[in-house]
């Protein structure tokens, strides 16, 4: 990926994928190994809530793949990442053909990580200093919703200070005009940091009118201390009328955009898993997901802060009945 030889010392290669939730970096990285771009690579996901379907949109195009439980890997999370980290050291070193070594590893974090916390746990630890080697910390940056990120949350601004690369990912959604003030405010956080641009993970090159001023920040003491950020999982009856039930989902993200950060829902369809999604206040598409997947279907996760379980589940009901 960074064109240097893999192999140059021996040590297995790590990237790092951070960015805050819902920032793209499923999207991306699908797109990158479907093209091979980080050659034979095994792949460690960590998701903010318990349902994880990032694994099962990145396992197609990957060497190998690790689901990583037990929480956040900057924090409750971070022994099981040391472990799987230690066993993939383990494993490879007892591979003798250099042609069938594993290269690289590429550690999707959850969305609620600090890259840097995560990369300097890594060189503390005395095993895996030797045998990996961190070549790059890549943070996507949604270029809708960064600057509110940035101007509210510590994470945000921590990601953002931690990247070697940036990616600047949906701005083909970004209002046009604000992109070059949106590219200004993020390399006057992080002046040594490349920052690029994709389209679902296809890079692209949009024009940077470098005389364009940053976008005025709050000091970092001035930020607000927030309540933490929690998944919340709501089952979903299979009779649920579908069109109440989406329109429902809009009004509630439409009204509590800033709280509700991530929703993630998988269905049992005749037509297979679907998977709907959406960030902050957008929803996506709804995309079927390979037939291969293994899914807690019927369940929909809200990622964010601010809310209680009762109170969705009675909100749902509520317009169900009323609209039914
Ligand atoms: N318009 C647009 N949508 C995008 C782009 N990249 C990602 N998305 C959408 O944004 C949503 C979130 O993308 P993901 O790739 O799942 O984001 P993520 O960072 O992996 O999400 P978490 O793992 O939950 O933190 C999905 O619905 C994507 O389809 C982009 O460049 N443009």
């Amino acid at each position: 990926m960074t064109g240097a030889d893999t192999r140059a010392d021996g040590r297995l290669r790590l990237t790092i994928l951070g960015g805050y939730l819902g920032s793209g970096k499923t999207t991306w990285l699908r797109h990158q190994l479907y093209h091979g771009r980080f050659g034979r690579a095994h792949i460690l996901v960590n998701e903010a809530a318990e349902t994880p379907v990032d694994d099962t949109l990145l396992q197609q195009h990957a060497a190998g793949m690790t689901l990583l439980a037990g929480g956040c890997a900057c924090c409750a999370g971070q022994p099981e990442l040391l472990k799987s980290l230690r066993h993939l050291c383990d494993h490879r070193s007892r591979v003798a053909s250099d042609s069938a070594r594993l290269e690289r590893i590429v550690l999707e974090t959850s969305g609620l990580a600090d890259p840097g916390t995560i990369a300097a746990a890594i060189q503390a630890d005395p095993m895996l200093v030797h045998h990996i080697l961190l070549d790059e910390i890549i943070v996507l940056a949604d270029a809708v919703n960064i600057i509110h990120q940035l101007g509210t949350e510590h994470l945000g601004r921590a990601q953002i200070e931690a990247a070697d690369r940036i990616i600047l990912t949906k701005v083909d959604a970004q209002l046009s005009g604000a992109f070059s003030a949106v590219y200004a405010t993020l390399s006057q956080l992080n002046p040594g940091a490349s920052i690029t641009s994709a389209v679902k993970g296809e890079e692209i090159d949009p024009s940077v009118d470098k005389a364009v001023s940053p976008i005025p920040l709050p000091a970092l003491g001035e930020l607000a201390d927030l309540a933490a950020i929690e998944p919340t999982r709501l089952k979903i009856d299979n009779s649920v009328d579908w069109a109440a039930f989406s329109v429902w989902l809009s009004a509630l993200l439409h009204a509590r955009g800033n709280d509700i950060v991530r929703v993630k829902g998988v269905f049992d369809t005749p037509a297979g898993f679907l998977l709907l999604q959406g960030v902050r206040n957008s929803v996506q598409a709804p995309e079927i997901l390979p037939s291969s997947s293994t899914q807690r279907a019927n369940e929909i996760v809200f990622i964010g802060r601010n809310f209680a379980k009762d109170d969705l589940g009675k909100s749902l009901e509520y317009f169900s009945l009323r609209t039914g």
